[in-house]
């Protein structure tokens, strides 16, 4: 190929086009990996030798009892708490330790809250709109060639959380497990490698429940997805692989069939809620 044929090649992106942040690694293992860490708050150790490791594409769901440590690890990933010792990558190439909180945000984590955080007084499409918005890496300057793209972007996720019919909705009158979505989608706008999602499903009707889990299994494979959630109804409904916390340690991983006949599962998590 000549020298202008290869410049002007469309297919090409150029290196001083791409975003500073350089993608998430994921060609010689996981998307997430954390080794030996450990959180003590006032001599009280919340998170004890932890170690999760979560793959590209993949949908985990966090299980354990009050005051296993969830949060707390959501916390460390997302760079809320600074563990005491310990390892945290995203993907090969990215030390979250050495990272704020806004550059993990915008390396590609995406944390969804329990609470939905949506603008009631916007559209639903605005909501979308106003999320895109707050992406650092886009260029200002491209912002106007960009514009249909991201209108095609608002389209795809209006698709993927099921409110195409209520763009124009004031989020202020939605459901709660329509405001869930809303705020799912307001994440998928920034396109996150990965989703953490607290709690999703409560204060959900049945049919939100299910719609949910048609959702979050939807979007595994395109990102990966870590879900905490206390509904073991609906942990089982989504679950591929299970991960139990315990006094801030892994008690156990596998499938919910797995960790649920699991002698020390069911005598410090599945037994209390017997
Ligand atoms: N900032 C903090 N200061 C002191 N203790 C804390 C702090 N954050 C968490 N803890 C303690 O650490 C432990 C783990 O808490 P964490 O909130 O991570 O558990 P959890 O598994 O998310 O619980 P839940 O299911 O109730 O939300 C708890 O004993 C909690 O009281």
């Amino acid at each position: 190929m000549s020298l202008i044929q290869e410049l002007t090649n469309r297919d090409k992106v150029f290196e001083f086009l791409v975003p500073a942040q350089s993608p998430v690694d994921v060609r010689h293992g996981p998307i997430l990996y954390l080794e030996g860490v450990n959180v003590s708050f006032d001599g009280f150790r919340a998170i004890n030798n932890l170690n999760l490791t979560i793959d590209d594409g993949e949908l985990r769901c966090i299980i354990g009892p009050n005051g296993a440590g969830k949060t707390t690890m959501m916390d460390i990933i997302t760079g809320k708490t600074r563990p005491d010792t310990g390892s945290v990558w995203f993907g090969s190439r990215h030390n979250l330790l050495t990272l704020s909180e806004p550059d993990i945000a915008s390396l590609g984590i995406g944390r969804k809250f329990q609470k939905p955080t949506v603008f009631e007084a916007l559209t639903v499409f605005e909501n979308l709109e106003l999320a895109m918005a707050t992406d650092k890496r886009i260029l200002p300057t491209l912002t106007a060639i960009m514009t249909t793209e991201y209108r095609d972007r608002i389209d795809e996720v209006l698709e993927i959380i099921g409110l195409k019919e209520l763009r124009l909705a004031l989020a202020g009158i939605l459901s709660h497990g329509q405001k869930q979505w809303l705020e799912i989608g307001m994440l998928l706008m920034q396109k996150p490698r990965l989703l953490l999602v607290d709690e999703p499903v409560a204060g959900m009707t049945e049919q939100e429940m299910e719609r949910t889990a048609e959702l979050l299994t939807s979007l595994a494979g395109k990102q990966s997805v870590v879900v905490v959630e206390h509904d073991m109804g609906f942990v089982r409904s989504i679950a591929r692989k299970v991960t139990v916390l315990h006094q801030g340690s892994v008690l156990a991983e596998g499938s919910m069939d797995q960790v649920s006949n699991d002698p020390e599962v069911i005598k410090v998590y599945l037994g209390e809620e017997a």
